[in-house]
């Protein structure tokens, strides 16, 4: 990480309770970075409104405004490269992303994914935990490669699957769990602490046997 304070460019999707998670531990002190610029593919996402509620930059692009995935991704990392990001995180941001546009942002970017992986990889994941049977749940934080969510794992946090849950009560307790993972997680990558080294994910120089298992942000000893 540069000197300065770290440089988040965030993508999302949707709604953003995760990137206001960010901004709120910003805003109070638990997490020193700073976000430089909001991303997406939908105009109308709110995670926007909160990026601009808070001063910050934010723009969507059309995918239909473009020939193909290559040119918006293309299109998308420029506007992400303007702001000059330390570290790119996803944030319920809903496109593959293509090899190509990943390439030069390897290790700089990450993304919080509602399933503890492997499992679940994809969309659906909390009706297809239910389906499955699963005793437990959760939510994971890994750095984004070519391989849609199949990259090195650097967190989880895991909920219980109760009785009479369905994918709504199931995802509400799982997003509960997802903004204190992805504030920890983020702290540490702010504090380079962690990075990734030759597809091993490494805590203080390290590598990690397996991923962190944070339920609050407070930091690993
Ligand atoms: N190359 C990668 N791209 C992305 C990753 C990744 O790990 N590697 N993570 C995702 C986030 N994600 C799950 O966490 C995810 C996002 C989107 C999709 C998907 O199938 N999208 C469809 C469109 C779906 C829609 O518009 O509703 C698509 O792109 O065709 C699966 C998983 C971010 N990108
Ligand atoms: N495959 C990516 C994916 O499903 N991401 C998920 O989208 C939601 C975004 O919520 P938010 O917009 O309120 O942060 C979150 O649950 C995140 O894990």
């Amino acid at each position: 990480m540069a000197d300065a304070t770290p440089r988040l460019a965030v993508l999302a999707s949707g709604r953003g309770s995760n990137l206001q998670a960010i901004l709120d531990a910003i805003d109070d002190g638990r997490l020193h970075a700073q976000v430089a610029g909001v991303f997406g593919d939908k105009p109308r996402a709110f995670a926007l409104e909160r990026a601009r509620a808070a001063g910050i930059p934010a723009r969507a692009l059309r995918p239909g405004d473009f020939a193909g995935r290559d040119e918006f991704d293309a299109a998308l990392f420029a506007e992400v490269a303007s702001v000059r990001p330390d570290l790119i995180v996803c944030a319920g941001y809903m496109r593959l992303l293509g090899a190509a546009a990943l390439a030069p942002w390897a290790g700089r970017i990450i993304n919080i994914h509602p399933s503890l992986l492997p499992d679940f990889k994809g969309l659906d994941t909390h009706a297809r935990a239910l389906a499955a049977g699963v005793p437990e749940h959760g939510a994971s934080v890994h750095f984004v490669t070519a391989d849609l969510d199949g990259g090195p794992v650097i967190a989880q946090a895991r909920v219980p699957v109760l009785d009479g849950d369905d994918a709504d009560a199931l995802a509400a307790r799982v997003l509960d769990t997802e903004h204190p993972l992805l504030v920890a997680t983020l702290q540490l990558l702010c504090a380079a602490r962690i990075v990734l080294r030759d597809e091993v994910v490494e805590l203080d120089g390290r590598p990690l046997a397996a991923p962190l298992q944070l339920a609050s942000n407070r930091l690993p000893a």
